[in-house]
């Protein structure tokens, strides 16, 4: 189904239907299906290896889907003829490593997308890149070059450039595993402002408090299949399948 919402209204932002993908002869994704509704924010979970952050990059045209579709906001984008540039421009994406330019500015890190993909005015992008600063508390560090800046609000500063041309869809992969723990929460709730504002995100991570503080819908992959997916109570405070039960189990504190 190629579907809109139930008032016939938007199609999802995303669809992916029956994804898969092998590297080799190891199948990562075996059969995905995920539905992202407007202003849903979505978080992947899963043991490393799962297939989380190739998830991602199949979404972001990094990795070619070997069987099934992807739908961004109704369009096949896994379509031969879909031009990745133009579809990239219309995501937003943020690593694990925060990979800002060390020779630009903050500022010029935040505009560079909408200077050079979409063709933004420097005094327009500017002051929307300030604006965008301001939000995230990080005005004063326009001029800064990102070393001078903490890995946290370095990972701030990325989310802004990502959010810079106002894409459609937000992905975050492992946006925090390579902070110190002090520093994750600074970041969880620049994500929880945007979730406010509206945007569409889905995110990988081995962090359980997005899961648990900034997810409308948990999905638990394991060896590439969806094993289980709800809302945030359900699955963990009820999961309904046992590998999610043990899955949570494992985890040292599922419920910090
Ligand atoms: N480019 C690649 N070539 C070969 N194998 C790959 C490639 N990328 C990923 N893999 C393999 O695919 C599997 C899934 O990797 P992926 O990075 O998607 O998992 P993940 O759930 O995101 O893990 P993590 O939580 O550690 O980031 C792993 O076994 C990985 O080694």
């Amino acid at each position: 189904m190629t579907g809109t919402d139930a008032a016939g209204a938007r199609p999802p932002v995303l669809e992916l239907q029956s994804v898969h993908k092998r590297f080799g002869e190891q199948a990562v994704l075996r059969g995905i299906d995920l539905v992202v509704a407007p202003h849903e924010v979505v978080v992947l979970i899963g043991a490393s290896g799962s297939g989380k952050s190739t998830l991602l990059k199949t979404v972001n045209l990094l990795e070619q889907v070997d069987d099934g579709r992807i739908l961004l906001s109704g369009e096949d984008i896994t379509d031969p003829r879909t031009n990745a540039d133009a579809v990239r421009a219309r995501i937003g994406v943020v690593f694990q490593h925060y990979n800002l330019f060390p020779h630009m500015s903050v500022l010029d890190n935040v505009t560079l997308a909408a200077r050079q993909v979409a063709r933004t005015p420097r005094a327009e992008a500017e002051a929307t890149g300030l604006a965008l600063l301001t939000r995230i508390g990080l005005a004063e560090k326009a001029g800064e070059y990102p070393d001078r800046l903490s890995g946290g609000q370095q990972q701030r500063v990325a989310i802004a450039r990502a959010i810079a041309t106002d894409p459609e869809l937000l992905l975050l992969d492992e946006i925090t595993s390579a902070l110190d723990p002090q520093l994750v929460g600074e970041v969880l709730d620049l994500v929880r402002e945007l979730k406010a504002a509206g945007s569409t995100i889905v995110m990988a991570t081995h962090e359980m408090s997005f899961a648990r503080r900034v997810a409308d819908r948990v999905v638990y992959m394991k060896d590439g299949v969806v094993v289980e997916a709800g809302a945030p109570e359900q699955i963990f405070g009820d999961p309904q399948r046992a590998e999610t039960r043990e899955f949570l189990s494992r985890l040292q504190d599922p419920f910090a």
